[in-house]
């Protein structure tokens, strides 16, 4: 491994904390917890994890979050995860959490939100480890749901800093959840979305020009459509690209094939992310490695690649001027 792939700071920008939970944690929880598992071990778990596609990979992170049930439980998950970022050189992260999964199944939206904000307060100061929350809306979920989540999060726009858009991509255009976005941008939360990762480029358009999105979570469908790829080049919407899960459901065939290194050399804000770390096999440094190794990657190329990841972060303009300097004098060595 080039050893600085570990040593640059870098922003994580794509994480969804549901997607951290690892197999012993899961099982873990579900004997505290005395919820039924239908597997055996911590390796019957991991074998499960073969996914043709989103869909197949989302029946499965839907159904291991039956064992999150206390506000304990979500600070145990996050706690596990920030530690992990933090002996990665992870030096800011912008976590996704999915709350309707949890208030559909019957918690309050207070313990899901008050266990993971108690980790991130701890990890800025045991860790040194900066963060922002974002607050999904789940697509296969209806737009009128969508809009009773935000009603629930206007109490916390001083820990929720921008909404999001996950789940079942296909057949769920952007479009839907117009009202619901215009309406947390009115409410003063940023806005992002995932479009593009097994949706077509112009679910990517409706994402910019109809829900005014600060990102877009994976793009990588992006590159087909020249005028959008001008677009994004010239704007600098940020792509926040999750190599290890594009090749895990199928996006690409093999990370040889990933176009991440083709984005970048067109001059798009692209940024390497973990995604769902635990189902996927890594976390951003495996995926930087990943990427550097199949797509041959310079360390310029991983510079620019952390650097951008600042540049995309929900940070002040002195934090990130900071990180960037320091990026700068790394290059210079
Ligand atoms: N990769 C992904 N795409 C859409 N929704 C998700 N939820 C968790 N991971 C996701
Ligand atoms: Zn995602």
């Amino acid at each position: 491994m080039m050893p600085i792939i570990h040593d640059i700071p870098k922003a994580e920008l794509h994480l969804h904390i549901e997607g951290s939970l690892e197999p012993e944690l899961m099982f873990a929880l579900a004997q505290r917890n005395h919820v039924q598992l239908p597997y055996g071990s911590v390796d019957e778990i991991r074998s499960a994890y073969q996914f043709h596609n989103l869909q197949s990979f989302l029946d499965l992170y839907y159904a291991g979050m039956s064992v999150l049930l206390t506000e304990q439980d979500f600070y145990d998950l996050t706690w596990a995860y920030l530690q992990k970022a933090a002996s990665q050189t992870v030096k800011h992260t912008e976590i996704f959490f999915d709350p309707q999964a949890h208030t559909d199944r019957g918690l309050a939206f207070e313990t899901v939100h008050d266990g993971i904000v108690r980790a991130l307060t701890d990890a800025k100061t045991q860790l040194g480890l900066s963060s922002q929350l974002i607050m999904c809306f789940n697509r296969h979920l209806s737009p009128e749901s969508a809009m009773d989540t935000l009603h629930q999060a206007l109490s916390y726009k001083d820990t929720i800093v921008a909404v999001g858009l996950d789940s079942s991509e296909l057949d769920y255009p952007p479009s839907l959840f117009q009202a619901v976005f215009e309406k947390a941008l009115e409410e003063g939360f940023l806005t992002v979305a995932h479009a593009g990762e097994e949706g077509p480029p112009e679910y990517i358009w409706q994402a910019i020009r109809l829900l005014k999105v600060s990102r877009i979570d994976h793009g990588v469908r992006c590159i087909e459509d020249p005028a959008l790829v001008d677009y994004l080049a010239e704007t600098q919407i940020p792509l926040t690209v999750c190599p290890l899960s594009n090749i895990k459901l199928c996006v690409f065939d093999r990370m040889a094939d990933h176009n991440l290194k083709q984005l970048l050399d067109r001059g798009l804000c692209v940024t390497v992310n973990s995604d769902d770390p635990s189902y996927f096999g890594g976390y951003i440094l495996e995926n930087y490695q990943a990427v550097q190794s199949a797509l041959n990657l310079s360390q310029a190329d991983l510079l620019q690649l952390a650097q951008n990841s600042f540049q995309a972060a929900f940070l002040d303009e002195l934090q990130k001027q900071s990180y960037l300097q320091q990026l700068e004098a790394i290059g210079k060595k």
